[in-house]
């Protein structure tokens, strides 16, 4: 379980507060969709969840750890477990897929691997499984730089996942996609937050959000304005987005 109590993120010379109180309490599986008008803090909670941003105020536990007061272990523990997508994940362009998977995050993998480009055999088999998982078995040996897109975004998901990632935090993960790659990326987080009990909190926009989240939260000027399970937003609830 991760346990969030208070978060408050302060900046500038003002401290003026882009996250205010923020509390919540998330299981493992579920796939949450921030949404929210623009400047509500949106990006900020998924920085300050994956520890890019220090936190002015509150605690963080991940099961058993308090991620702050555990300082630099707390950090290797996130950085281990949790996996922070970016908008246009920037793989290489000359790496097939495989490699790409095989070779992971910079940071994630062992220095003599990268030098000597030595794979286990269970590594291997481990990569496919995962390539094959997010439908992207006959892509494994094609080069990154010819993927599509959403293509692209899959393969940093199955990085993501053959690296033991639990959770997933991503910022807008199908800007850029056309609609049905768009869609089928998320289809695709959804279906991993329900196989392999994954975490998925991402900014998603709301149509999506409907129909694939099993979790909606609503931010408003750094503050949770809604948190809804297992229904879509009422009309006084989509009005605050704008
Ligand atoms: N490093 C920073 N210094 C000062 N203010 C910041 C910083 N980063 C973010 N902000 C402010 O924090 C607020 C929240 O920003 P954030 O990027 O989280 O919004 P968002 O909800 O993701 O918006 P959008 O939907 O436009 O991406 C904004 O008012 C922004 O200007």
């Amino acid at each position: 379980m991760i346990q969030i109590d208070n978060l408050t993120k302060a900046v500038g010379e003002h401290k003026t507060k882009v996250l205010d109180h923020i509390s919540l309490e998330i299981q493992h599986g579920e796939m949450i969709a921030l949404v929210g008008p623009s400047g509500s803090g949106k990006s900020m909670l998924l920085k300050c969840l994956a520890m890019k941003e220090s936190w002015t105020e509150g605690s963080f536990r991940v099961g058993d750890t308090d991620i702050i007061k555990a300082g630099f272990s707390g950090k290797r523990k996130l950085s281990k477990e949790w996996s922070y997508l970016e908008q246009s994940p920037q793989l290489h362009p000359e790496r097939t897929a495989l490699k790409t998977v095989l070779i992971g995050q910079m940071g994630q993998t062992p220095i003599w691997r990268m030098v000597t480009g030595m794979v286990r055999s269970d590594d291997y088999m481990g990569a496919m499984d995962v390539l094959e998982t997010l439908g992207l078995l006959d892509k494994a040996h094609q080069k990154a730089g010819t993927l599509s897109g959403g293509e692209k975004q899959r393969v940093a998901i199955a990085r993501a996942l053959a690296h033991g990632a639990k959770v997933i935090l991503a910022d807008e993960p199908i800007t850029g996609l056309d609609p049905r790659s768009g869609e089928d990326v998320i289809k695709t987080l959804r279906g991993l937050c329900t196989s392999e009990r994954l975490t998925v909190i991402s900014v998603i926009p709301l149509e999506l959000a409907e129909r694939y989240a099993t979790r909606i939260i609503g931010l408003q000027e750094g503050r949770i304005m809604f948190d809804i399970k297992g229904r879509r937003l009422t009309g006084p609830e989509r009005s605050k987005l704008i």
